[in-house]
């Protein structure tokens, strides 16, 4: 399933002889031909299911993909991956959490070197739902015209992070070699060069985020929901609107820890069930032991705090600002 509106699910069938096959080599206009783009609307028995972009899901019905005609979703595949948010990250209570994208190998992590200048505490929450998700991540570092990714591939690199630079109009070939034949969201603040990239990667990008909002009678571009885009080389990206909060109330103290690898050593010492906030953690003893940078601490426990209740200031400005649904 490649885009969702309004209940209308728009989904691409992959030709007989093809299906059950993963498919090497894609068409060279990068907009599916090959598939057939089926509107379907969710069938009564999947109850209150959720079917998000990504999904691998059967179909019944009318399937032939002519205007104007609707299938049915019957069944949504076991996943092999969830990207998910919680609206913000103090809304626990009633334990929502909105699946964003399915089965998604891969999160890019789309940051600017300046314009807006990178905010690694956002890097460092995008970082830990990749982990919750089981989906690996990576850095994309966009405007590298105006300023040097020194400093934040000294941070990240060193976390076994992958990354790639990259500026408008320069070369892609490493980021291209990256993304073939995998499924890809990217993720990132408004601004960041997202959609000069997308655009770049998937020379159809337009036409084919129209093609898809035409069907699903939304019949312009609007960036409020994910959509997935098939490169030319083969697989996939799914472009998710710009994010500016990305809620983790739903994630483990442990997976959020598991997004700070260079710190979990220096918890050993901790009583256990340690929430890493109060004054037994040991990670302050650690970490003034110069065993890590103490930047990385602050960031873990910001991230942690934001849990429970108090702000960061990601958390400040989507208070202020909302940010639009992903699901
Ligand atoms: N200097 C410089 N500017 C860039 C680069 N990439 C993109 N831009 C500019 O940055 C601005 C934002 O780029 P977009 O691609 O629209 O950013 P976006 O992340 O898609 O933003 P939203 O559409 O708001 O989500 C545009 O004016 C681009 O021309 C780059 O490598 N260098
Ligand atoms: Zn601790």
């Amino acid at each position: 399933m490649i885009a969702v509106d309004r209940g209308r699910y728009t989904c691409l069938v992959e030709p007989a002889g093809e299906r059950g096959r993963r498919r090497r080599k894609s068409q060279a206009d990068g907009t599916g031909t090959g598939h057939r783009t089926v509107v379907a609307m969710k069938a009564r028995e999947l109850g209150r299911k959720g079917i998000v972009v990504g999904d691998r899901v059967a179909l019944v019905g009318d399937v032939s993909g002519r205007p104007d005609t609707l299938a049915r979703v019957v069944r949504v595949e076991p996943r092999t991956s969830m990207l998910r948010r919680s609206a913000d990250d103090t809304d626990n209570t009633d334990g929502i959490e909105r699946p964003v994208v399915a089965n998604a190998d891969q999160l890019v992590i789309v940051t600017a070197l300046a314009d807006p200048p990178p905010r690694p505490r956002m890097i460092d929450r995008m970082l830990v739902a990749a982990f919750d998700a089981d989906i690996e991540p990576m850095l994309c570092l966009t405007k590298s015209d105006l300023a040097p990714p020194d400093e934040l591939v000294a941070l990240y690199a060193p976390l076994g992070v992958p990354y790639v630079v990259v500026q408008k109009g320069g070369d892609l070939d490493e980021l291209r070699e990256r993304v073939k034949d995998r499924i890809s969201v990217l993720v990132g603040h408004s601004g960041v060069g997202k959609s000069t990239l997308v655009n770049a990667l998937v020379p159809d990008a337009n036409r084919a985020v129209s093609h898809v909002n035409a069907v699903t009678g939304r019949g312009r571009h609007t960036s409020t929901s994910a959509v997935a885009l098939e490169l030319p080389g083969g697989g996939w990206i799914i472009d998710t609107p710009g994010v500016r909060s990305f809620g983790l109330a739903h994630v483990s103290v442990e997976t959020v820890l598991a997004g700070f690898p260079d710190l979990i050593e220096g918890t050993v010492h901790c009583p256990k069930g340690c929430t890493h906030l109060s004054e037994e953690c040991a990670l302050d003893a650690w970490v003034a032991d110069d065993h890590a940078d103490p930047a990385r601490l602050e960031s873990l426990r910001r991230l942690l705090a934001s849990r429970e209740g108090a702000s960061d200031d990601d958390q400040a400005r989507s208070a202020a600002d909302p940010a639009p649904g992903l699901g």
